[in-house]
């Protein structure tokens, strides 16, 4: 059995002009929550779409639980749950009718535990019409018919957009309660920081559909720092600073998010450019994942890679 859940090699996908997916390598170990985070238009639910079968990459290769993703069977698909932000359920359907209709379908794998603890804690009820569920309450019936089909790798893109924070609660704890019992991998998408924060064990940041860097969320933390410089004359240019992520003013200070830099390196850099006073600490991982998606949209160039 493939060690990767997930495995790409040089994966392209362009649209016209525009490449979705450039050369991207990525494997993906089994078990565990990863979160897969980037700047909109990165190239997140591109590779989603080829994970599935849904799109055909223009060059390189993709597997999902060892096999070909572009010869997916109908039986190796039931092994992979999706759920994204739309729920694309049908509405006019009673959601016990849709429930056997899913049965039906994975009826070799179907567990009705975890559905029926999912739709109890959104309080679904089974006479009730798909149509007349609140957004909320659709997400959680996505997620119970993405469980009870027993996925061994559950697919997650943006699942709790425009959920109200008790939704998405409910949501994150439906996963983490159902989802990791049933020991299937999560791949979860999402720019809610406070739900990686929350959920996530490997992060993996895509920079405009290339893999950038691949690790454990206090990995990231430990590489980033937070710098508070006091300049007493003019604030001079900071854009060729080794490490630079971000920066921006704060009352007289200028703050700065630096990856991957020594104590001292920084000192000295900075105190070439005019530092009067500075003082240095660690970051949350919100921190530093705006701050690497903040340099995504700048396109900066970055002065270490690690993927
Ligand atoms: N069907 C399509 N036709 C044309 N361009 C597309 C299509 N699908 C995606 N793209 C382009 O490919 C790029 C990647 O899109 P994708 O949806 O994969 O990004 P994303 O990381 O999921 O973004 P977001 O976080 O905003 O959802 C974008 O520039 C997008 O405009």
């Amino acid at each position: 059995m493939s060690p990767w859940v997930i495995e790409t090699e040089r994966l392209t996908r362009r649209f016209g002009s525009k490449t979705a997916l450039d050369d991207l390598s990525l494997r993906v170990a089994r078990g565990g929550v990863h979160a897969i985070v980037g700047a909109n238009g990165a190239g997140k639910s591109t590779l989603f779409r080829i994970l599935l079968g849904f799109m055909q990459p223009d060059a390189g290769s993709a597997s999902v639980l060892g096999l070909p993703a572009d010869r997916l069977r109908a039986q190796d698909r039931g092994r992979i749950g999706f759920v994204n932000e739309e729920h694309h359920l049908p509405g006019w359907m009673p959601v016990r009718e849709l429930v056997a209709l899913q049965h039906q379908q994975y009826a070799a794998r179907w567990r009705e535990a975890p559905l029926n603890q999912v739709l109890s804690f959104f309080q679904v009820l089974p006479q009730q019409r798909v149509g007349e569920l609140s957004r909320g309450e659709r997400a959680g019936l996505s997620l119970g018919l993405a469980l009870a089909q027993g996925p061994e790798l559950l697919l997650l893109d943006e699942p709790t957009l425009g959920l109200d924070v008790v939704a998405k609660r409910a949501f994150l704890d439906a996963l983490m309660q159902v989802g990791l019992e049933q020991g299937c991998t999560i791949i979860y998408c999402s720019h809610l920081m406070d739900e990686i924060e929350r959920l996530a064990e490997q992060l993996i940041v895509i920079e405009r559909g290339r893999l950038r860097y691949q690790c454990e969320p206090e990995a990231l933390c430990q590489r980033v720092r937070l710098w508070q410089v006091e300049f007493p004359f003019q604030t001079p240019s900071l854009r060729d600073l080794p490490g630079l992520l971000s920066h921006q003013p704060l009352g007289g200070l200028t703050e700065l998010l630096l990856l991957d830099q020594s104590e001292e390196q920084v000192r000295a850099q900075l105190q070439q450019r005019g530092a009067a006073r500075m003082a240095s600490m660690g970051v949350s991982l919100d921190r530093a994942i705006n701050g690497l998606l903040a340099q995504c949209h700048a396109g900066t160039a970055l002065h270490t890679e690690w993927a």
